[in-house]
């Protein structure tokens, strides 16, 4: 079968703060409709990857491929504009506003009957949301609030999520939960770039992995491939 075109380019990418370099010559590709994870040990420049793809920071050379349009160093809401979405590991939720205000400011310009759309297709994916539509967000458990971080990025309706440890601090319960999660966006034709240290959920819920170290990409494949023996990538990533 042939390699369908990539949604999502990386060439060559080096970003560094101040002096320091943090990614240095990254290469990869993510393709339409699958789950890429980025795995690596602490520092390796996980979320300086999502943190460069969304426009957080500027690369200091390299490229950024999106559908064909290069976003390397344009600003974050033009990166959005073009419909890339990220859930950050701190969420940045409104913690007084209602989880429907919240997932209404995720929907751009958007409004009338688009903007209910797709609020009726996020309640979809999370009942549970639904039900707590009207609940203040700071009154919600630490995976429900995830939840309302992921749906309102649906909100915008993105053809890339990126995914910043979306286990993060999570019982192993939600992390299932997660997985689920990811496979029903991937039916709905999303592509993620995730980063998450719980290898198992990693494994659980991506297509493919590329390992980072020192900011270059070490290693990469098809999880599958793998049959469920992790072992020497565990060891390549923590070694
Ligand atoms: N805004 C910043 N200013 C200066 N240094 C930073 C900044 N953000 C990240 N770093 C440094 O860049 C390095 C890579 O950080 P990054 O968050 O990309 O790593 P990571 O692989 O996601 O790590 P972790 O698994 O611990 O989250 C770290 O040494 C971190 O301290």
């Amino acid at each position: 079968m042939d390699t369908p075109e990539p949604l999502l380019k990386i060439r060559d990418l080096h970003v560094g703060y101040g002096k320091k370099p943090i990614l240095r010559g990254a290469t990869y590709d993510v393709l339409p409709g699958e789950c890429l994870t980025l795995l690596g040990a602490n520092g390796s420049g996980k979320s300086t990857s999502l943190n460069a793809v969304c426009g957080f920071v500027k690369p200091s050379s390299g490229s950024v491929l999106f559908d064909g349009i290069e976003t390397a160093g344009l600003s974050p809401h033009k990166i959005f504009a073009h419909g890339i979405a990220q859930v950050s590991q701190a969420r940045d939720l409104f913690p007084d506003l209602t989880v429907e205000d919240n997932l209404r400011l995720g929907a751009m310009r958007r409004g009338g009957k688009e903007l209910s759309q797709t609020l009726g297709l996020v309640y979809d994916r999370f009942p549970r949301l639904a039900e707590r539509r009207k609940q203040a967000t700071r009154t919600l458990s630490g995976g429900e609030q995830q939840m309302v971080a992921i749906g309102r990025a649906l909100m915008s309706r993105p053809r890339l999520l990126l995914l910043d440890e979306p286990s993060g601090g999570l019982s192993p319960q939600f992390c299932e939960e997660i997985a689920r999660i990811i496979d029903t966006l991937k039916e709905d034709g999303v592509t993620m770039l995730m980063v998450e240290q719980n290898l198992n959920l990693a494994f659980r819920a991506a297509d493919r992995f590329i390992v980072l170290r020192d900011g270059e990409v070490v290693d990469g494949g098809d999880v599958r491939a793998m049959a469920g023996d992790h072992d020497a990538i565990v060891r390549e990533i923590y070694l």
